[in-house]
């Protein structure tokens, strides 16, 4: 898994003319995880959630899920089923890879729903940072026409928000971000206050 989604980033890089290896070599050590998902049948499927609306705070996933189907995206202001495909993975953009790439590959909201058949597995490889690695778009994307939308950030400083705050929408990297620059404007003040 962590060999396909470093040839994923590969892939990635090439689509946004990147030709430094650069996400290749961020990714080289990494604080991955791997997910199994396990989804009960429900007695009221129509007012229960498998996994809640939100957006992959990681970077890449790739997700196997077997055949009987739950996942949901929200486009176009709608939910849409993705229909597992035998022997396919389906692979979303997460939170961090958007900030890798200010703001050009954009995360996905998702949902997986229950039934009251049968039960659901869904296994989640998520590439994610080393913990304490800056996160910083590459230079190549950040210019006049696309100037820098987020703050420097750490994978863990990200994980920890997110398991603070949960969010159903798609806002968790803007929110996260201005949380950033209010901490680092209190830490300068801070600082500054010292030596006034
Ligand atoms: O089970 C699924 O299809 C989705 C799971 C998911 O979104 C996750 O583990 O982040
Ligand atoms: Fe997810």
């Amino acid at each position: 898994m962590n060999k396909l989604s470093l040839q994923l980033m590969d892939l990635l890089e090439i689509s946004l003319g990147l030709d430094q290896a650069y996400f290749k070599h961020f990714f080289e050590e990494n604080d991955s995880i791997l997910r199994l998902n396990h989804y009960p049948p429900c007695q009221k499927p129509d007012s229960t959630l498998g996994t809640g609306p939100h957006s992959d705070p990681t970077s890449l996933t790739i997700l196997h899920q077997d055949q009987v189907g739950g996942l949901q995206v929200f486009s176009d202001e709608k939910w849409h089923s993705i229909a597992p495909i035998q022997g396919a993975f389906v692979v979303n953009i997460g939170d961090t890879f958007m900030a890798l790439t200010n703001g050009v590959y954009k995360s996905c909201l998702h949902r997986a729903v229950v039934n009251n058949r049968v039960v659901r597995r869904s296994l989640a490889f998520f590439l994610c940072p080393k913990m304490d690695k800056p996160v910083t778009p590459a230079a190549g994307l950040v210019n006049e026409a696309n100037p820098r939308k987020y703050p420097d950030f750490t994978w863990a400083t990200l994980l920890e928000f997110t398991q603070r705050h949960y969010r159903a929408d798609m806002k968790t990297l803007d929110v996260f971000s201005k949380w950033v620059q209010e901490q680092e404007s209190t830490q300068k003040s801070n600082t500054l206050g010292i030596y006034q």
